[in-house]
This record gives structure tokens, sequence and C-alpha cells, in this order.
């Protein structure tokens, strides 16, 4: 294969644009000839880890059973890329574990609450403020920013990259890094 496996680990609050970058960048490393797979937190939650909750144990089983996953499309020798809000730096750390040093590429969709609540694309944001939604991440719930990951996107008010150039600056890293061979 024309690429070394590994996970492309995506990390932010809800509405950040993880799906968005993931699909951006699977879309553009297909377009290069590489093998990707997306694993998102959302949809996952409809099928594999619909028994799970968003309680702390839970959101910790998920990543572990995506963490789980995502090894064996690495070891398979795929570009597997995760989009879960994934809160807390042990879960996280839990996955990195998993696989072989340098493989896990964890990325930091780091935009303020203020971004993602004024995009609010299912208006979970709107139902968490009114008290419907209990335990919503970044509101009445945790997130445990990264503090030593491989790449930070950096999104502020107004002035946001376009999903285009996030997916650039992780399929940079990954050339630089030696996942993809021509
Ligand atoms: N309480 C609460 N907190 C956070 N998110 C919530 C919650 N309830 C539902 N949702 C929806 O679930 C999506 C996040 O699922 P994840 O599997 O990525 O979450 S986690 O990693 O287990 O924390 C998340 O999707 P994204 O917006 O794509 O991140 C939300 O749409
Ligand atoms: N870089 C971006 N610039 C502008 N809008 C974006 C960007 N990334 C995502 N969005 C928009 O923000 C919303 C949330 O994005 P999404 O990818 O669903 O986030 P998440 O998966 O983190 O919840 C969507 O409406 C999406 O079109």
């Amino acid at each position: 294969m024309n690429q070394k496996g590994c996970v492309v680990w995506i990390t932010g609050l809800s509405g950040s644009g993880k799906s968005t970058l993931a699909c951006a960048l699977s879309r553009e490393l297909h377009s290069r000839g590489h093998l990707t797979y997306v694993l998102d937190g959302d949809n996952l939650r409809h099928g594999l880890n619909r028994d799970l909750s968003f309680k702390a144990e839970d959101r910790a089983e998920n990543i572990r059973r995506v963490g789980e996953v995502a090894k064996l499309f690495a070891d398979a020798g795929l570009i597997c890329i995760a989009s879960l809000i994934s809160p807390y730096r042990s879960d996280r750390s839990a996955c990195r574990n998993l696989l072989p040093k340098s493989s896990f590429i964890e990325v930091f969709l780091n935009a303020p609450i203020e971004v993602c609540e004024a995009r609010d694309p299912k208006g979970l944001y709107k139902l968490a403020r009114a008290g419907k939604i209990k335990g919503f991440t970044g509101i009445d719930d945790p997130y445990e920013p990264p503090s030593d990951c491989e790449i930070v996107i950096q999104c502020k008010i107004g002035d946001c990259p376009s999903p285009k150039s996030m997916a650039d600056q992780v399929v940079s890293y990954l050339e630089v890094n030696g996942f993809l061979h021509e």
C-alpha cells in the first residue's frame, strides 16, 4: 500500500467541525489515491454504540470501543479518521496507548464555544441552555482540551479556516511524517 496505517483522532466540542474535517480529509486523501475510513461518533451512536449514554463512564466506553475499531483499521493499513468529542484526556490517552508510537495523531479542533453555539446545526445548544438536555459538553459537562496533541486547528470568532484548508493542514502532517508514500 502506498501509505502507512494510522489513526487521525479529531477531538473538539459539538459543532466545532469534526465531521466536516473528517469528510474533507477523507475526500482529499481519496483524491490522492489513499485508502481511508471515517468513524464518526455521532453516527456510531446509532449502531455500535447505541446502548451508551453521555455520562462519563459511557463516554469512556464509547471512546474505548471506537479506539479498538480504529486500531483494527490502522492494522489493516488504512488511514482511519475518528471524529468524536472525546472530552476526557484520559480516554484519548488510552486510545493513543493502543497504537504503535506515532501512529495516533491527535487533532484538536479548537473552536470556541461561542462559534459552536452560533452554528448549532442540530439545535442542541439551544436545548442545553434551556435545560432540556442535561450534561451537554461545554455547557454543563466538561471538555478537557489536549495539552500535547500533534495538530491544533485554530478557529476564531469570524475567522475559521475552510474545510479544505483544515484538511490540508492534516495532509501536510501526514506527508512530513511519512504516512503517505508516492
Ligand atoms: N449531552 C451531550 N453532550 C455532547 N453531545 C451530545 C449530547 N447529547 C447528544 N449529543 C450528540 O452526540 C454527539 C457526540 O457524540 P460523541 O460520541 O462524539 O461524544 S463523546 O465522544 O462520547 O463525548 C454530538 O455530535 P457532534 O455535534 O457531531 O459532536 C451531539 O450531536
Ligand atoms: N471550517 C468551517 N467553516 C465554516 N463552517 C463550518 C466549518 N466546519 C464546520 N462548519 C459548519 O459547522 C457546523 C458543525 O460542523 P460539524 O462538522 O457537524 O461539527 P461536529 O462534527 O464537530 O459537531 C456545520 O453546519 C458545518 O457546516
